[in-house]
């Protein structure tokens, strides 16, 4: 993929009846009740209601749920309900979404890393059961991944023998204006880099929480350093210009988070550690800081994704919007 430094970018509202069958609720815009072709919805039980007592539903905005307002109006038996989608039944609209807009059979597919990753993997997963993909070969971007791929029996494979992939999915935990990302989160940033600047089509999936204006002072930067060291790296990476104002700590504990829950420098798949760059400020120039960082001895990569998304699958109080 050729990383572009500018880029425009649109929004689109994605009909909501496409996403139904995955939670059970069927989606509209605001203000819209659609029925499903059935007159309910296809599947899945809502606190009590089944799908079949369901009419129509209404996406809205009433409940907060980690910064994300989501409730699904339901009309069951003339009683009208509301049920507020959970963080993860998001990740799970997006992750779903994502692997049947833009996986198909025949195609080599990189797998990302966390817990909305983990869904379009198992939409993978599912798909292939079904016998409604076949012949796709995933490149897993780390090994909590390729254990999730292997129980579901999706065929895998490395760089080493594909390096050219049709589509990458994963997640990010920031992702500015112009679809620069902050990723690295889970501890593994490296693997999606590497996976993902190999992919025709990059794909990032996300509830709206992860939306800022500018990266940086929403959620630390992750950089993979190597152990020799690595304080010495730590005093030259707080010394870059266009990091300035950044506070580099160490992460400690298990590298799929950046929460200190141990003694010992948590440890990539690679063997390396993390450093997670905590700012106050947006970082001014995403782009310089990348390359400022990717140019110190010592850095293996860092976080900071830019102009290497293809489109971004958000989901929000409007229903599910793709960015590109
Ligand atoms: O970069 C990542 C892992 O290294 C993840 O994509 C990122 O941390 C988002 O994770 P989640 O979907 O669990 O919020």
């Amino acid at each position: 993929m050729a990383p572009s430094l500018s880029r425009s970018s649109t929004s689109m509202l994605i009909g909501a009846a496409a996403t139904a069958w995955m939670t059970g609720f069927a989606f509209t815009a605001p203000g819209q009740v659609r029925t499903s072709p059935s007159g309910g919805l296809r599947q899945g039980n809502v606190r009590g209601a089944r799908a079949s007592d369901v009419r129509g539903a209404t996406l809205g905005g009433a409940s907060a749920l980690g910064g994300l307002c989501v409730t699904v109006a339901l009309v069951r038996g003339g009683k009208s309900m509301r049920k507020a989608l959970s963080q993860d039944e998001l990740k799970k609209m997006v992750g779903y979404k994502a692997v049947d807009d833009y996986v198909q059979s025949g195609t080599v597919i990189g797998l990302g890393t966390g817990s909305t990753a983990a869904f379009a993997v198992e939409r993978v997963g599912e798909k292939l059961k079904s016998g409604e993909l076949k012949d796709i070969i995933a490149i897993p971007t780390s090994i909590r991944t390729q254990e999730q791929a292997e129980s579901l029996n999706i065929p895998l494979a490395t760089l080493d023998t594909h390096s050219d992939l049709d589509v990458a999915i994963d997640g990010a935990d920031e992702v500015d204006p112009a679809l620069n990302l902050v990723k690295g989160g889970g501890g593994a940033l490296f693997r999606e880099k590497i996976v993902e600047m190999c992919a025709k089509k990059f794909i990032v999936i996300v509830d709206e929480s992860k939306l800022c204006d500018g990266l940086g002072p929403g959620f630390p930067v992750p950089v993979e350093i190597v152990p020799f060291c690595h304080e010495h790296t730590m005093r030259k990476i707080a010394s870059l210009p266009a990091l300035k104002g950044c506070d580099p700590v160490l992460r400690l504990g298990n590298v799929a988070n950046n929460q200190p829950d141990g003694d010992e420098p948590a440890v990539t798949d690679n063997g390396n550690y993390i450093v997670d760059l905590k700012f106050t400020s947006p970082i001014k120039d995403p782009v310089a800081a990348g390359e400022q960082l990717k140019a110190t001895v010592g850095v293996v990569d860092h976080g900071l994704f830019t102009g290497m998304t293809t489109a971004c699958i958000v989901a929000g109080k409007e229903g599910i919007i793709v960015k590109d």
